[in-house]
């Protein structure tokens, strides 16, 4: 109900911006009026009222955040400006155009003043987060823009029960999060980390044949979670040729299984015993924690690779480094991991069938760029009670 909402919902702004309707391909008009520029269509601009096309509400339009000084726009609690979880340079100048920005610093050097002022709080997935006693000292706050889409780092309800709301940004972490999932599957089957280590090191005597791989083209893929991300994936996979199965604990997505030829398999075990590449790509709940385990690696083709982009805790990490000493699957590739970083002893760090990045389903310019964009829109609509383009409701 709610999808079929704010899917018309974006095909008319679409048809009133004079623009094809790409809304039904899942593309979000951010996205599609930016690719790599950071230019904002008038589809955008009406959407969000950020920009000179707004009509009605509290248009931040250039001229109106001129007229505004910056101490009379909505205050927005940031962790940093740079650093490790701050927020960088260019997306504070972006958030800058639409809010006092505040850091966590200057907000504990004078928390009478700044906590009235706040309004709005700017995290990114998996960073420091907002707890109860930050809540409890700002009265005024209305809003979390999560830069992200996976919020399982927030207390959805605790939140909820102070009456602020949570936005996520699923839009914008789409292309690069199922490009990462493409990335890390190519480099396992064909074992991209240790070529490069060899033919960077001393030996200068080494055969191809030594590490053979496997090939991606034409096998199998499941896909558990065929979600935006998901199908993002199964778009990927088509052009090589690859066979798609996926299981959705929830909903069955036949729109999405036509438009990719996907097979959906009811049971998850029916995937884990037929895939030669098992990607999750599911957000991290009480019912998911821990979704793969011993039993279900024990399923999977010992051929197989598993790789996660979601979030590091849908695996049980002692039964993974289990199954992949004992070679039960051939191999896994993580995005994520818990807690990330790994400590340096963590057992999965001495494998050699295993390829671990950082976290980095998300890190692109663009990514991070439109992630802001999409937050600050979703922090507006709420500060300005308009429609609110990404809302997440606690359970
Ligand atoms: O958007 C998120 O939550 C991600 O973790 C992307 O990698």
């Amino acid at each position: 109900m709610l999808r079929s909402k704010a899917f018309n919902l974006l095909k008319s702004i679409h048809l009133m911006a004079g623009q094809p309707n790409l809304a039904y391909k899942g593309i979000h008009p951010v996205i599609a009026s930016h690719g790599h520029r950071p230019h904002r269509s008038v589809a955008y601009r009406q959407r969000y009222k950020t920009g000179a096309g707004s009509a009605g509400g509290r248009s931040l339009s250039a001229p109106q955040t001129k007229a505004m000084s910056e101490q009379e726009l909505p205050g927005l609690l940031i962790l940093d400006i740079g650093g490790t979880y701050g927020v960088q340079e260019n997306i504070v100048a972006l958030l800058k155009k639409h809010f006092c920005l505040i850091t966590m610093k200057e907000f504990l050097a004078n928390k009478k003043e700044m906590s009235k002022k706040i309004q709005s709080v700017f995290v990114s997935e998996c960073r420091p987060t907002v707890d109860q006693e930050l809540l409890e000292s700002l009265p005024n706050l209305k809003v979390i823009g999560n830069s992200g889409v996976g919020v399982d780092h927030l207390n959805l309800k605790m939140i909820s029960n102070f009456g602020v709301k949570v936005t996520n940004t699923p839009h914008a972490v789409a292309d690069s999060t199922a490009d990462i999932g493409m990335a890390l599957m190519l480099a396992s089957a064909r074992r991209l980390v240790e070529g490069s280590q060899i033919a960077i090191s001393p030996h200068t005597k080494y055969f191809a044949v030594d590490w053979l791989g496997v090939e991606v083209s034409r096998a199998t893929l499941g896909i558990i979670g065929m979600g935006r991300i998901g199908y993002k994936v199964a778009q990927r996979a088509r052009a090589f040729d690859m066979k798609i199965l996926y299981h959705n604990r929830k909903q069955r997505r036949k729109e999405e299984e036509q438009a990719v030829g996907a097979h959906y398999c009811e049971k998850m075990e029916d995937l884990l015993q037929q895939s030669d590449f098992v990607m999750l790509v599911v957000n991290l709940t009480p019912e998911t924690h821990k979704m793969i385990g011993k039993k279900e690696l024990g399923l999977m083709k010992p051929t197989a690779t598993l790789i996660n982009i979601g979030r590091g805790a849908l695996i049980d990490q002692d039964a993974l480094v289990e199954a992949l000493q004992n070679n039960i699957i051939r191999a896994a590739a993580l995005d994520v991991t818990y807690p990330e970083p790994l400590p340096r002893d963590h057992p999965l760090l001495k494998l050699n069938n295993i390829i671990i990045t950082p976290h980095i389903g998300t890190a692109t310019v663009q990514a991070v760029q439109m992630m802001a964009e999409e937050a600050i829109a979703n922090m507006l609509a709420v500060l300005n009670g308009q429609p609110i383009p990404s809302e997440v409701f606690p359970k």
